[in-house]
Order: C-alpha cells, then structure tokens, then sequence
C-alpha cells in the first residue's frame, strides 16, 4: 500500500512550519478563522506560504467565509488548495473552486456510519472529503479539538470521493487508525502540540514518521 499522505494543520509561526518541511509533510494547513488559536492573518501566511518556497502544498482552511475575506487572503496568499470546514453545501464548494480556480477540500463531520454518506453529494464538487470528528452542539470551533471519529466506523469505507482522516490523532495512535481505516491521507493539528496553537517540533516529527511506518 502506499504510503499515507500527511497533513499538518495550524502552521502559524516559522519553527512549526521548518519543522513541518523538515518533516516532509506533504501538506500544511494555515487556519483563516478567527475563533482558533491557530488563526494566521494574510499577511503572516504570505509569509510563511514565501519561506515554505514551493516545498510543501498550503492548505488554507476557512469555516463558512464571507466572499469578500477569501477573495482578500487568495490575493495575498497562494493557496494551493482551500479546505471548507463549515456548512458548505456541494454547491458552494464547486463554486468557490470555479471562482478561485483552487481545488476544495471539504471536511465532514462523523459520528455514526450513516454520516459517512454525506461525501457522495460533494463528488464532481470537491477534490477530497476530510472525516473529522462531528463536534458538539454549539461548540465554538468546528475542528481542531483532538475529538476522534470512532475509527471502527471507517473500516471499509468507500466513499465516491478521495478521502483523509482527521481527529484527533496524534504520535501514538495515528498507525492504528491507519490501520483500522485504511485512510489514504492523515490531518493532524492539535495532536502535534504542546499547547493550543503552539505546535511542537519533536511531535510532528514523530508524527510523520509513524505515518509513513504504518
Ligand atoms: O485547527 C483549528 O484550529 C481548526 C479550526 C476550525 C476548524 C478546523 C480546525 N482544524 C482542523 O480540525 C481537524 C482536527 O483537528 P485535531 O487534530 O483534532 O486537532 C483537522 O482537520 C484540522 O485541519
């Protein structure tokens, strides 16, 4: 099998993201979104999108955004791909693609199995789905909480869509949850940290490589 592709989420300052390069992680995330501790305003990200000098893809991760916001970070930022993690619909995600010429990302809360049917309305609208956990009701952040998907209700799955597991993953349990899933792609953010927002370099080393060792 192929070796899982590794996201890492929340890249906000330079050692997190030298580490995450020095790590070879395919992707990382910036996190336009207020409410998070790993927020990056568009100018610090043009920054950081420059130092990381075309050695890794950048995700920019948005939660339901105002046109006019994602019309502003795109023309600063190069984006390689925009991850929606709100209540985008199919139709808003193909054309927020269409617009930005971007492929999207959508991430999909998972509680129980049936909830893993909600990918095949977003095929043809979106390069990939991300499982993450479903969180609770009238929580402030949508994602970026260490809250974990039973894996169990992966096994076997699917979905019309290429897929990535999130949630709550981290060093010590992201083999098995590869195992158990079979994801072909990983997203980790909090789970390589030592604080909120604060990223550790040792973790997301380790991370990658348990990944790969899967
Ligand atoms: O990382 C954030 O702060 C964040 C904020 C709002 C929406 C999503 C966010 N992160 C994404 O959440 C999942 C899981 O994160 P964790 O590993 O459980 O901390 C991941 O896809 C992040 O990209």
């Amino acid at each position: 099998m192929a070796a899982p592709l590794v996201k890492i989420c929340g890249i906000n300052d330079s050692d997190a993201l030298d580490a995450t390069i020095r790590a070879r992680a395919d992707f990382i995330g910036l996190v336009f979104f207020a409410k998070s501790p790993r927020h990056v305003e568009p100018d610090k990200a043009a920054m950081l999108a420059a130092r990381s000098a075309g050695r890794t893809t950048i995700v920019g991760l948005f939660v339901d955004p105002e046109p006019d916001y994602l019309a502003r970070v795109m023309a600063s930022v190069p984006l390689d791909r925009i991850q929606l993690h709100g209540k985008e619909t199919p139709a808003q995600a193909a054309a927020i693609a269409a617009r930005h010429g971007v492929p999207v990302w959508k991430a999909l809360g998972v509680k129980k199995r049936e909830d893993l049917l909600a990918a095949d309305a977003y095929a043809g609208a979106v390069e990939r789905v991300l499982f993450d956990a479903k969180p609770p009701e009238g929580a402030d952040l949508p994602g970026g909480t260490g809250l974990r998907i039973d894996w169990a209700i992966l096994k076997g799955a699917r979905p019309a869509v290429p897929w990535m597991l999130a949630g709550g993953l981290d060093p010590l349990n992201v083999a098995e949850a590869l195992s158990v899933t079979g994801a072909p792609a990983v997203d980790v953010s909090s789970g390589v940290e030592q604080a909120p927002g604060v990223k550790d370099a040792a973790r997301i080393a380790a991370f990658c490589a348990a990944a790969r060792g899967a």
